[in-house]
């Protein structure tokens, strides 16, 4: 018989009893009987068969508005709270973060990050803190991400030229830039454009799109013959043995010319290095560069694309502030007829309306903690020791006891405002807070607010006739897009 139909044949039954499993469980919360009560009592929202399907960041929006910043799922042998408040966000975030600085584990992750090896989604440890380090000093630094400007001009002048030759026609402006800063990120970390540049960038859409969801696997960990059942695992295990040759081939050339771009050393080398020299406390192997290499692809290429995306879509509905933008760096740089890196500084509207554009469309909408310690108390809710803890930092960014109008883009409320997006104000969280903040903010903004001003500076914008700007969200761990921006470039002539 054909493997496909003996799965479905093992696995209908299974989810079967799952369910009503989980339907039982639900009345006598058999799983939390012996936890101590929550003062006045976590409000459980839903079972597993209400919640499937539901639990974007938007429907979990809508149902804090019913049940409070603090509400607790029960979807199978999982708990999971879901916060969304500022006030909550601090606690979870700042105040009590060693014990929120955990991150769920998910079979997508397991598989897809190499058994949690990675910084994302390793557990907090002292293996943890020692690639974090790594990283930071040696490609993520704001002295390495200085380093890589020649790499970031290089692709930018690309990207500018590819407009100024399709000038007048329409282009898909959000493939362009997920290709420019896809190509920034592989030549900063890999030295050079990989040449399976397409299969990786499409495993990572997939991955990124499976570790934002919630597969039926993940709700019951100890359920192991669910796990091995699952298509999604199949599918998983798939694209991972594709992944596992790409980076296998970048890590063999690094060992063939000990080199990255320019003669520099990359990250790669660096970890090659520490490798061989065993100078390492927590000894690594090529599992370990991989699964690190992976992250800083991983991480940054989808969220910086995205914001570009999101920016430039909300300045075509909005053609006030899209005047007033341009206005602003064409007048400030009308001598020098461009725009370079330094000046980007300079700019305060623009700096006003990427915070606004985080704030209505923050790439990590749900962003993922694990509860590591007992008895921890947030808004008088005792979160249960490893729950899965989700900061809705998309439904704080449109907050109304906090903004005002707030799903009106304007970015005037950030002017003369103190708030930052470096985990120091939680009403704005677009790279999280605490031990576990973004450490690829630099990076990650380089690619962002320099290629922004060029493509306003350098070119007017028009929709293609008849067209509107499609809003509609795709979900995964990274909320991009759904749809291309298809936009016509026309350049500017200061
Ligand atoms: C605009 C671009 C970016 C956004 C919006 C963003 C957002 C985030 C967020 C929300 C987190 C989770 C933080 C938390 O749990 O508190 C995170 C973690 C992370 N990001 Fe970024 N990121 C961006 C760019 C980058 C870049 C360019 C890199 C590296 C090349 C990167 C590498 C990482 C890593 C390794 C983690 C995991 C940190 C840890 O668990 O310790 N990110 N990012």
């Amino acid at each position: 018989m054909d493997p496909l139909v003996i799965t479905a044949l093992l696995l209908v039954p299974s989810l079967i009893f799952l369910i009503i499993n989980s339907l039982k469980s639900s009345k006598t919360s058999k799983t939390y009987e012996n936890l101590p009560p929550s003062p006045p009592g976590l409000p459980i929202i839903g079972n597993l068969h209400q919640l499937l399907g539901a639990l974007s960041h938007r429907a979990l929006t809508n149902l804090a508005k019913k049940c409070g910043p603090v509400m607790y799922l029960k979807l199978g042998s999982v708990p999971v709270v879901i916060i969304s408040s500022r006030e909550a966000a601090k606690e979870v975030l700042k105040i009590q973060d060693p014990a929120f600085c955990g991150r769920p584990e998910s079979i997508t992750s397991k598989i897809m990050w190499y058994n949690y090896i990675d910084i994302a989604f390793s557990p907090y440890n002292d293996y943890w803190k020692q690639m974090r380090k790594i990283c930071m000093m040696e490609m993520l630094s704001a002295k390495n991400v200085r380093s890589f400007a020649s790499i970031r001009e290089d692709e930018l002048s690309r990207l500018m030229n590819g407009l100024r030759d399709a000038s007048g026609r329409a282009v898909d402006l959000t493939e362009r830039v997920f290709w420019f800063t896809s190509s920034v990120t592989s030549r900063a970390a890999f030295g050079k454009v990989s040449r399976d540049r397409d299969t990786l960038i499409a495993i990572l859409k997939r991955a990124v799109e499976l570790a934002g969801g919630f597969l039926i696997a993940d709700f019951f960990p100890s359920f192991k013959l669910l796990h091995y059942l699952s298509w999604n695992r199949y599918q998983l295990i798939r694209m991972r043995n594709k992944l596992d040759k790409i980076l296998d081939s970048i890590v063999e050339d690094h060992k063939l010319k000990q080199s990255g771009e320019y003669g520099s050393e990359d990250i790669v080398d660096v970890l090659l290095r520490m490798a061989q020299n065993k100078e390492l406390e927590f000894p690594i192997n090529k599992e370990n560069i991989k699964a690190i290499i992976y992250d800083m692809f991983s991480a940054g290429v989808e969220t910086s694309s995205t914001v570009i995306d999101w920016t430039m879509a909300e300045l075509m509905r909005n053609p006030r502030v899209m005047a007033k933008v341009q206005a602003e760096m064409r007048e400030a740089f009308k001598d020098k007829g461009t725009i370079q890196e330094s000046d980007v500084q300079s700019l305060k509207y623009l700096k006003c309306v990427i915070k606004e554009s985080f704030r209505l469309h923050i790439p990590v909408a749900l962003v993922p903690r694990a509860c590591r310690e007992e008895g921890h108390v947030v808004e008088g809710y005792n979160i249960p020791l490893n729950s899965k803890v989700l900061v809705n930092a998309w439904a704080i960014g449109r907050d109304p006891k906090i903004w005002d109008e707030p799903e009106t883009f304007r970015p005037e409320r950030f002017e003369n405002s103190p708030i930052d997006y470096l985990g120091n104000h939680f009403e704005l969280l677009p790279f999280g807070a605490g031990r576990r903040i973004c450490p690829g903010v630099v990076f990650g903004m380089a690619n962002v607010d320099y290629p922004l001003a060029k493509l306003l500076f350098h070119f007017d914008w028009k929709l293609p006739e008849g067209k509107g700007v499609d809003m509609t969200e795709k979900d995964g761990l990274t909320i991009a897009r759904k749809n291309g921006l298809l936009l016509v470039p026309t350049p500017y002539k200061p």
